[in-house]
């Protein structure tokens, strides 16, 4: 079973109320990176390519911060910080209006037990606006059976990132 957004809000923090939707929280905007080396995936070792943080867009000097991507792939990095429940499984999905202005995000499964502020992969199939802190995305929660609790590397990702 699904939980609803009220429980889902409990376990993202910080959440406005505007977050909180029947089924999920939106997750928000904060950094854009754009990979620049090669990556590696071996059998035994995972290494993340070297990759530049995409600028804001100077053009109107515009605040909040505003990014122009044109099309392309990109890392995006949420806002807030994620704690998955025991007992369950999260699975983030693009907000649909993203998906409709032509871009998607693509994302993987978050375990039980995981805690940080994740990322995504952002399809820019055509060009678009996206506000820093905007809401592009929404993380639900589903009941799940599991054998222990997530102790990745990612584990407690970017918690203490600055937010500058
Ligand atoms: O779209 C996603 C999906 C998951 N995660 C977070 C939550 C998840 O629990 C963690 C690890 O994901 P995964 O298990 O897929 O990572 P991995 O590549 O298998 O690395 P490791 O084996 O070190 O966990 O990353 C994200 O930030 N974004």
């Amino acid at each position: 079973m699904y939980r609803d957004g009220a429980y889902v809000s409990e376990h993202v923090r910080p959440t406005t109320h505007a977050q909180i939707q029947p089924n999920g929280v939106d997750l928000t905007l904060d950094a854009i990176f754009e990979p620049l080396e090669p990556g590696r995936i071996t059998r035994n070792d995972t290494e993340i390519g070297k990759r530049q943080r995409v600028a804001s867009a100077e053009l109107d000097r515009k605040v909040p911060e505003t990014y122009y991507l044109e099309p392309g792939g990109y890392v995006v990095r949420y806002d807030e910080v994620v704690e998955i429940p025991e007992g369950h499984v999260g699975f983030v999905y693009p907000r649909s209006s993203l998906m409709r202005n032509g871009c998607m995000l693509d994302t993987a499964v978050w375990d039980a037990g995981y805690e940080g502020r994740g990322e995504g992969l952002l399809e820019v199939h055509h060009d678009i606006e996206l506000e820093r802190g905007a809401r592009i995305a929404q993380l639900v929660f589903a009941e799940a059976d599991h054998e222990g609790t997530y102790e990745g590397t990612y584990q407690g990702e970017n918690y203490e990132t600055p937010r500058d």
